[in-house]
């Protein structure tokens, strides 16, 4: 089932385009990225998605429906840190927070348990560490039991442990069932807590798709060849085979190419073995996702 669909939006500010007629749909239980340097887009997206911000052209639909009052109580998102108050403990802050969004006081204790956070929920909100107030703050976005959590850069100003805290709550919410919809500009992040990822650049889409499909998009391999065959010999067969492209020698000994989509290791090692070149090694080494961001941005 689509959660969101978003047609052809598109977004100015006075002289600035933010979004050119961006398009995507997140499917329901994916955890959806969206991939972009600052200033690509990220915030205007998901402030259009929730309706903070109005399109000038192209649709939003949640649920399959225009955005409504019912389909805005399905959705939880974190565009920008709550203000908790420092002396209150984890728990007053949420039953504050319920009370605003006039979700029911039990949805709190489903939240503290969800963010980790039970055990601490009476000590006040100043001594908790980065990691704890930003999983306070997700277990706000959790009031009421959305059923779709919007999260605007999760893990900004964190330290590796908050990090590693906050990354491991989304995770578990996704194993909830929840549909995830996350802004970043970190590339690690999106691998690691991904299913799905769009990238922006310039407030248009450049790729999206599953993560591993777009990781897979421009697998290279590593060729080693048997030592009583000739390199030449291998790269006037890797010649004559239009879906690789970029072959190079290696540092480390051997070639390594890049195969076009669609295309595998197996189907290779095939075509080579045909052409009389036996391979002593083939080896799959994928570019890692941030040489390929740098490429799409660049
Ligand atoms: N209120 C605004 N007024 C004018 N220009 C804006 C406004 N908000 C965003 N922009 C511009 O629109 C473009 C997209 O900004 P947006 O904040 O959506 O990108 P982003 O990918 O979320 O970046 P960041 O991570 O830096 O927030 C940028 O060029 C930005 O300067």
């Amino acid at each position: 089932m689509s959660i969101l669909q978003l047609d052809n939006l598109s977004k100015r500010y006075g002289g600035t385009t933010a979004l050119r007629g961006l398009s995507l749909q997140v499917e329901a239980g994916s955890v959806y990225g969206l991939l972009g340097p600052n200033g690509s887009g990220k915030t205007t997206t998901l402030g259009l998605a929730l309706g903070v911000l109005r399109a000038d052209g192209g649709e939003v639909r949640w649920f399959g429906q225009p955005i409504s009052s019912q389909s805005k109580r399905r959705v939880g998102a974190l565009l920008e840190t709550p203000n908790f108050f420092p002396y209150l403990s984890a728990r007053q802050n949420l039953l504050l927070a319920a009370d605003v969004k006039r979700a029911a006081p039990a949805t709190v204790d489903a939240a503290l348990d969800l963010a980790g956070l039970t055990a601490r929920q009476h000590d006040a909100f100043r001594g908790f560490s980065l990691g704890m107030k930003q999983r306070l703050a997700l277990a706000s976005t959790l009031l009421g039991s959305p059923d779709v959590l919007v999260l605007d850069e999760p893990t900004n100003g964190l330290d590796p442990q908050g990090i590693a805290e906050v990354r491991e709550l989304i995770q578990r919410l996704a194993a909830q069932g929840k549909t995830i919809i996350i802004a970043s500009h970190l590339l690690d992040e999106i691998e690691k807590v991904c299913t799905h990822v769009a990238v922006l650049q310039r407030g248009e889409l450049r790729a999206a798709g599953p993560v591993s499909s777009i990781l897979a998009a421009t697998d290279r391999v590593l060729l080693r060849l048997d030592a009583d065959i000739a390199p030449a010999t291998l790269l006037h067969a890797l010649g004559q085979l239009p879906w690789v492209t970029e072959v190079r020698p290696e540092t480390g000994g051997g070639h390594s190419a890049v195969l076009a989509p669609g295309h595998t290791p197996a189907e290779l090692n095939r075509a080579l073995f045909a052409s009389g070149v036996v391979l002593a090694g083939l080896e799959m080494r994928q570019r890692s996702l941030e040489a390929q961001f740098l490429e799409l941005t660049k």
